[in-house]
């Protein structure tokens, strides 16, 4: 039988070591998988470094609200891992179903240990068909769509090479429709996080931001949203 490749697969999702994983056939680049428990992101997640993330500062402090947070656009779960470090209850949405997929299995494969019961995953679906199913009240919505890299050429670490495939960049009018129900949703603020460059979604001013070397997060809190 001919290997993945030579029938022009591109990316393989199967298991490596027990984790479902993704990779590109004769590649060097190792399998992705989602790991809530370790791997590179790891060090992040200690409780005396998570703090000082931007996301976390971004989210600020919890008032009188539950401290839960929906992220819309969960992909590896990377960021969603850093918010329920950091206290919160984290309802992740993802519509592509094989980063669904992956992180699934992250989480059966974490399950038992306090982060994963500060994480829920809804069942595959577009976060812009949710309203009704999402209900708050919310500290924050989180949002991190995707945007094309500016310099073409720059080398593009593998995992975000690995989501370009899998994933198209939204349009203007999706950009729309999705900050759009961000905002429509029962929550304090909504947080966007976007390159440092990149303009804002959907050419909707912040009211403010925190800007790292290469992120830079977005904050909204408008009049729809509740004080
Ligand atoms: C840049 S990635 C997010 C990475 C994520 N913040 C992390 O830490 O791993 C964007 C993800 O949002 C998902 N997405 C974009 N629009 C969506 C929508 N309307 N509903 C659900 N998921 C969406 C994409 O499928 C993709 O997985």
């Amino acid at each position: 039988m001919a290997s993945a490749r030579e029938q022009g697969v591109e990316l393989v999702l199967g298991r490596v070591d027990d984790r479902l994983s993704l990779w590109a056939p004769g590649q060097k680049a190792a399998p992705l998988c989602v790991d809530f428990l370790g791997g590179r992101q790891g060090y992040r997640l200690a409780a005396d470094r998570v703090r000082h993330e931007r996301l976390i500062k971004a989210l600020g402090k919890v008032v009188n609200e539950p401290a839960r947070v929906c992220d819309l656009t969960a992909g590896l779960g990377r960021d969603s891992a850093l918010m329920a470090q950091a206290g919160f209850q984290v309802l992740m949405v993802e519509r592509e179903p094989v980063l669904h997929a992956l992180l699934a299995d992250g989480l059966a494969r974490a399950a038992g240990t306090p982060l994963a019961s500060h994480l829920t995953l809804l069942p595959l679906a577009d976060a812009r068909d949710l309203t009704v199913v999402l209900e708050g009240p919310f500290h924050a919505v989180f949002l991190d769509p995707m945007f094309p890299p500016r310099d073409k050429s720059a080398a593009v670490k593998q995992d975000l090479r690995w989501l370009q495939q899998l994933c198209r960049y939204p349009d203007e009018d999706e950009e729309q429709a999705l900050l759009a129900m961000a905002q429509s949703l029962d929550a304090r603020k909504v947080v966007v996080k976007r390159p440092r460059r990149a303009p804002p979604l959907a050419a909707v001013a912040a009211s403010h931001s925190l800007e790292g070397k290469t992120v830079r997060f977005d904050v909204y809190t408008s009049p729809s949203v509740r004080k």
